[in-house]
């Protein structure tokens, strides 16, 4: 059995027995100054960014491997990285059931950044302090960019962060902003923050967090007033937006038995916690897309050369519109809320059921396309195709409704405001042309009930929403008499959720309609979608 650990340069072909294909470099060897910093080791980062930093180490274009920095799950870095020297196995699950094994070792160090380990504390503040530094990248999920409650107030966490200053700051925004305050203090020296999360403008909110701070401790006088220039000027700080695609389930159980067939022996699945799902592998699928604005002050890494898009900041808004509120995860948060209530887990699955394809495709080709502005990078219409014939179908994909089903309270007003917001602007649409996205919007507040369609309960997948969300839904019983929107009125209304008050703009009572059809009775969300579908479906 080989083990991630072993010597790859030396003992190569333990590893090339196991089907494993290994680098060529040594980590160790390749010591220039950290250019890229990473926050959020999580498996989208070690499926993708990683794999990024390991071409280029292996070409040349870069002389120091990523630092990843945790400022959330502290058992991400024990067990996923120091374990196993920092190292990544990555699996791309490839639709003819061919298991493309790869091991990196562009991870230089891993380190949990959080005042109570001083040791990753000083480190990265070290790393901040030298001009070398060109970016940080950041896959963090939604909520660890917020700093606001559902009313719009500032978190009490933050609050005390911005009283308290720079020294000590506890959350994981203010202490970027702390380091931000150190390279300041060093030198002013340039550099990127890149969000690669899942959501639109996402600079633009990664930006807006920072800022927050860093004017909240001006105005209390822990900062000078030229920091917050710094900040702002974009010779100096940017805050790029970016688009990132690959679908990369949490590791999952079938390929860990594989690699143990195939004679790998850290093939173990670690749920920490923190519930982070992490490996010494991570699997992921082959198709893969990463636009990012051009906008590095600091220089960067030959991104290009890893296959990056690199363009402006208009295009890469609109591949992200594109892919993000269009063409693939609205389809994808339909197919998380769907199944986990008709008993789905496994996407390859669902989408076989004529039923949900269906359902994805009108929310895609038919209610999304129309509105959708071509990134000219990306076909949009292709795009929908890939998703829909090769990716999602994908039999060796472990992807789960589950998973996708996680935080579904702080996307939707991204995976379908944006679209609904076209059908608001457009004088020749109105938001009531739209059957699919309001079922989907209905079928979640369904979702919220934790009682699946055959009428039992099921664990929805972690949101920072539920308890304030589920109590609205919790005394609603299948098949009886039910004051729908007595039950709704405030989650529909709110605003921080959908983007709208959606009685505002008439799709509140679409969606306690579909709703109340939803709770007739067993078996309701399937006859519901099977009636809109008759009802509405266009020919695609
Ligand atoms: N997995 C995918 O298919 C995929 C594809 C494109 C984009 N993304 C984006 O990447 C994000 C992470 O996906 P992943 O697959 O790596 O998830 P993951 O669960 O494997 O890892 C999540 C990472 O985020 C950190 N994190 C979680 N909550 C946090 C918080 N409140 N503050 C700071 N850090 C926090 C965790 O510690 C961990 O490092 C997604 O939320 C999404 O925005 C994921
Ligand atoms: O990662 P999240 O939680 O924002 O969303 C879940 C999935 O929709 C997402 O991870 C997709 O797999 C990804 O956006 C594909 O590129």
């Amino acid at each position: 059995m080989v083990k991630i650990t072993d010597d790859y340069l030396n003992n190569k072909k333990e590893f090339t027995d196991a089907g494993i294909k290994v680098p060529t470099y040594d980590i160790k060897k390749k010591n220039g100054a950290t250019k890229w910093v990473h926050f959020g080791g999580g498996n989208l980062f070690r499926a993708f960014h990683a794999a990024i930093a390991d071409r280029l180490l292996e070409s040349g274009d870069l002389d120091a491997g990523i630092v990843v920095a945790e400022t959330h799950d502290k058992d991400v870095v024990t067990d996923a990285y120091k374990k196993f020297n920092d190292r990544i196995l990555r699996v791309i699950t490839h639709e003819d059931g061919n298991f493309e094994k790869e091991l990196f070792a562009s991870v230089s160090d891993a380190l949990y950044f959080d005042q109570s380990n001083p040791d990753g504390w000083k480190k990265l503040f070290k790393i901040f302090e030298n001009p070398a530094l060109q970016l940080a990248t950041f896959s963090i999920t939604e909520k660890g960019y917020n700093l606001w409650d559902s009313q719009g107030n500032l978190l009490p966490a933050i609050e005390d962060d911005i009283k308290n200053g720079p020294e000590a700051p506890k959350n994981n925004m203010a202490s970027l902003t702390s380091l931000m305050f150190a390279r300041f203090k060093a030198g002013k020296y340039p550099m990127a923050l890149l969000s690669t999360d899942n959501f639109s403008q996402n600079g633009e909110k990664l930006e807006k967090s920072v800022l927050t701070i860093a004017k909240g401790w001006e105005k209390n006088g822990l900062v000078p007033s030229e920091f917050v220039d710094y900040l702002q000027d974009d010779k100096k700080v940017s805050f790029p937006l970016s688009m990132i695609d690959r679908i990369t389930p949490n590791p999952s159980e079938t390929v860990s038995d594989k690699l143990k067939a195939d004679g790998f022996e850290d093939y173990q699945i670690f749920h920490t916690p923190g519930h982070t799902n992490i490996a010494a592998f991570t699997n992921t699928e082959e198709v893969h897309y990463l636009v990012v604005e051009d906008d590095f002050p600091n220089g960067r890494p030959a991104l290009d050369k890893a296959g990056v898009i690199l363009t402006n900041r208009d295009t890469v808004n609109d591949a992200d519109e594109m892919k993000v509120t269009t063409c693939l995860n609205p389809l994808h948060t339909a197919l998380a809320v769907n199944g986990s209530l008709l008993g789905f887990n496994s996407i390859a699955k669902e989408v076989s059921d004529p039923d949900m394809l269906n359902l994805i495709k009108q929310i895609g080709y038919v209610e999304g396309l129309p509105v959708v502005t071509d990134p000219k990078v990306i076909n949009p219409k292709k795009f929908i195709d890939q998703l829909v014939n090769k990716r999602l179908p994908n039999p060796y994909s472990p992807d789960m409704p589950q998973r996708i089903a996680a935080d579904t309270s702080q996307k939707l007003s991204v995976r379908y405001g944006v679209t609904i917001q076209h059908y608001i602007d457009d004088p020749k649409r109105d938001p009531k042309d739209l059957h699919f996205i309001p079922l989907v919007l209905a079928t979640w507040c369904r979702y919220l009930m934790a009682i699946d369609d055959q009428g039992k309960p099921f664990e929805p997948s972690r949101d920072p929403m539920l308890s304030e969300l589920q109590p609205k839904v919790a005394d609603i019983k299948l098949g009886e008499k039910t004051d729908v929107h007595a039950h709704l009125k405030d989650i529909l209304s709110n605003k921080k959720i959908f983007g709208y008050d959606l009685y505002e703009i008439g799709l509140g009572d679409v969606v306690e309609g579909y709703f109340a059809s939803q709770i007739s009775g067993v078996g309701a969300v399937r006859k519901t979608l099977e009636d809109t579908l008759s009802k509405y479906a266009k020919q695609i």
